[in-house]
């Protein structure tokens, strides 16, 4: 499928890259940005660029008609999740290129902080967890990634009408938790908020695991005010909103007897930002009590 040019035009013309929202390593290291081409050449040199399978028109009619579900639903419970948000060989694809990049060296082990009861923060190595943050820089390997970002970080944010979400910049991970029983602990991916230079506040994953099975764990739980919990699992193509600086999550053990590239999860994460700080960490929020 081509790229409808239109599409394509505002991509080039528009660095895919823009200027990092956290100062510093909150979850996983700052968007580091490489060049942005070659989102950044010329429109005369856009035939020679890959296609992807991605239509981003119609990604965008399905965020467009999904945008008053996805606004009530983060308003109401905090998050919200469909399945699935492209169709499977475009997932396919997006898998595939997360392979390319890793084959490239682009991945590198993935690391938290956690907050000491002395105050002190402690950096601590996530087991089995490897990321990389797509750019500009990686559209050649991966189209599709790079069509899917483009696409959610120009469109999502004006659609989703009253959640002050912008889209002037943003953070993205790539993830791939190994089979064997990796985890991500619990967390709430930005607790320190405007104190830190930390205005994420929607995390938005897609989840790249087409062939996943019953029984290969890997669910995402999200901890709800009053004590329950929601797993979903990673399902190829599923998309999961959250509060980034509201919602406690964690990642249950991957594939705990698996071994091989299959049981492989992969997960693209975007991280947009609030310009309405007052928004971040408020005070009466239902998760005030769990962060
Ligand atoms: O991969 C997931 O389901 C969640 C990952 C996560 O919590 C994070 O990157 O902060
Ligand atoms: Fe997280």
């Amino acid at each position: 499928m081509l790229f409808p040019s239109s599409v394509l035009s505002r991509a080039l013309s528009r660095p895919i890259i823009s200027r990092p929202i956290i100062s510093r390593p909150i979850i996983s290291r700052p968007l580091i940005s490489r060049c942005a081409l070659p989102l950044s050449r010329p429109l005369s040199s856009a035939s020679s660029l890959p296609a992807p399978l991605l239509d981003p028109a119609l990604l965008l009619s399905r965020l467009s008609s999904l945008a008053p579900a996805i606004s009530s639903s983060l308003r109401s419970d905090g998050y919200y999740t469909a399945e699935p948000i492209l169709p499977p060989p475009v997932i396919r694809a997006m898998r595939a290129q997360s392979i390319a990049l890793r084959a490239e060296g682009r991945f590198e082990a993935s690391y938290s902080e956690a907050i000491g009861p002395d105050g002190a923060k402690r950096r601590f190595d996530k087991e089995g967890v490897f990321a990389c943050e797509p750019d500009g820089g990686d559209y050649e390997t991966a189209p599709d990634l790079l069509a899917y970002m483009s696409t959610v970080i120009t469109e999502l944010p004006p659609l989703l009408e009253g959640c002050g979400i912008s889209g002037a910049a943003f953070n993205a991970k790539l993830a791939v938790t190994s089979p064997g029983g990796s985890v991500y602990p619990l967390h709430v991916d930005n607790p320190e908020g405007v104190a830190a230079g930390d205005t994420r506040k929607l995390t938005a994953i897609v989840y790249l695991n087409p062939d996943r099975g019953d029984g290969d764990g890997g669910e995402l739980r999200l901890h709800m005010p009053g004590g329950a919990t929601l797993d979903l699992p990673p399902e190829g193509g599923r998309l999961v909103l959250f509060w980034s600086d509201d919602v406690p999550h964690e990642v249950l053990p991957t594939a705990v007897g698996g071994e091989g590239e299959e049981f492989d999860r992969y997960a693209l994460t975007i991280w947009l930002p609030t310009d309405e700080l007052e928004r971040l960490h408020e005070p009466d929020s239902k998760w005030a009590g769990l962060r």
